[in-house]
C-alpha cells in the first residue's frame, strides 16, 4: 500500500474570527489525480493555500511529502507548482521573461525548459509579448508553464480551465493526464466543471462547510452513495403500469423506458425479460456521472 503523500488531519482555519475550515481531514496517495469538490465558498482555495504553506491553520496538522507546510512552506513550494485564479504573473514582462524570472527563483538549471514549455502550451510565437496583453486563456497557459518550470512532484490547480476555450480545455486536460502518466506527478485540483474533471480524476474529496463529507476512489464513493441504478433502455416493450418485471419504470420518449433498479445485478434479469417480450436496441446507466454522484453525496449530508 502506498503511503499518504498529502495528509490533512482536523485542520481548522478562520478569517477574522469567522470559521472557514472546521476540522478538515483527508489523505491523498502519491501519483493520484484528486478532485476537491464543493460549493462556492466552502473552503477549497483556502485548503490549497494551507497545503502550499502561504497561510497558516488555526489548528490541526498537515504534511505534504512528509513536510509540514506551516513550518517549512519554502520546501513544499520547491516540490510543488500552483495555478490559481490570479496566476501570479508580471503583466509588464514578456511571457519568456516571466518564465526566466521564475526559472531563476526555482533554480531551474535546464536551459531548454522555457522554450519547451512555451512550445508545449502554444505560446512560442507570443514569447516576446507582455503577459498583460494576453487573453485569459493565454494567461492561464502561461501560468501552467510557470508552475511546471521546476518539474514539480505535486501540482495544485485551482479551476484550471476557467476562461479557456474548448481547444484550451482539451489541451490542459490532456496535459494533466500526460503529466500524471509519464512523470507520476500528483495532481490536486478544484473545479466546478464536473464533466471535465471526471475524465482525469482517480479520487475525490467532497467537502461542505469546511469539512470533508466523503472521500475515496470513484467506485468507493459510488458504492457508498448510489442507492439505485437508473437504466434507460431503447425497447419495443410497453409496460402496462408504473412497474415492469417488478421494477419501477417511466416512459422517457417513444421507444425509451427508464427503470429504477436496486443494483447492477438486476440489469441482466431486466434485459432478459424485456428481450422475451420485445426487442432491445440499447441500454445505458444514466446516473453514474460525477454530477449525479455529487448531488447524491450532498443530499445525504444536507
Ligand atoms: N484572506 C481572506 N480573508 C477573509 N476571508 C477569506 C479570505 N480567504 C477566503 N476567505 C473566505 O473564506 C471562505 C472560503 O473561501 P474559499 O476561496 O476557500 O472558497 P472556495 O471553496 O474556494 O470557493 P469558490 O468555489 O467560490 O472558489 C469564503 O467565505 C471567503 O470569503
Amino acid at each position: 500500500m502506498t503511503a499518504a503523500f498529502i495528509h490533512v488531519h482536523d485542520v481548522h482555519k478562520s478569517f477574522d474570527g469567522r470559521p472557514v475550515l472546521n476540522g478538515m481531514s483527508f489523505s491523498v496517495e502519491e501519483g493520484a489525480i484528486v478532485g476537491l469538490l464543493g460549493p462556492n465558498g466552502c473552503g477549497k482555495t483556502t485548503m490549497i493555500r494551507l497545503l502550499n504553506g502561504v497561510i497558516e491553520p488555526n489548528g490541526g496538522s498537515m504534511t505534504v511529502a512528509g513536510i509540514d507546510p506551516q513550518s517549512n512552506g519554502d520546501h513544499v513550494r520547491r516540490i510543488s507548482g500552483i495555478v490559481t485564479e490570479g496566476a501570479g504573473l508580471y503583466h509588464d514582462m514578456s511571457a519568456a521573461d516571466n518564465l526566466k524570472f521564475f526559472a531563476k527563483l526555482y533554480q531551474v538549471k535546464d536551459k531548454s525548459r522555457i522554450a519547451e514549455l512555451l512550445e508545449l502550451f502554444g505560446l512560442a510565437e507570443h514569447a516576446d509579448k507582455p503577459a498583460g496583453t494576453f487573453s485569459t486563456g493565454m494567461k492561464k497557459r502561461l501560468a501552467l508553464a510557470k508552475a511546471l518550470l521546476h518539474k514539480p512532484k505535486l501540482l495544485f490547480l485551482d479551476e484550471p480551465t476557467n476562461g479557456l476555450d474548448p481547444e484550451g480545455i482539451r489541451l490542459v486536460m490532456q496535459y494533466i493526464r500526460k503529466l500524471n502518466d509519464r512523470e507520476g506527478t500528483t495532481i490536486f485540483l478544484c473545479s466546478h466543471v464536473l464533466h471535465q474533471i471526471e475524465t482525469v480524476c482517480s479520487t475525490y474529496i467532497f467537502m461542505d462547510k469546511g469539512r470533508t463529507i466523503a472521500a475515496g476512489t470513484r467506485s468507493m464513493i459510488e458504492n457508498r452513495y448510489m442507492k439505485t441504478i437508473e437504466l434507460v433502455v431503447e425497447t419495443g416493450a410497453i409496460p402496462s403500469g408504473d412497474q415492469y418485471a417488478g421494477y419501477p419504470v417511466k416512459r422517457v420518449s417513444p421507444g425509451k423506458l427508464r427503470f429504477t433498479l436496486p443494483a447492477k445485478d438486476a440489469i441482466s434479469d431486466l434485459l432478459r425479460q424485456l428481450l422475451a417480450d420485445s426487442w432491445v436496441h440499447t441500454s445505458e446507466i444514466v446516473n453514474r456521472d460525477l454530477e449525479s454522484l455529487y448531488f447524491e453525496v450532498r443530499k445525504e449530508h444536507a
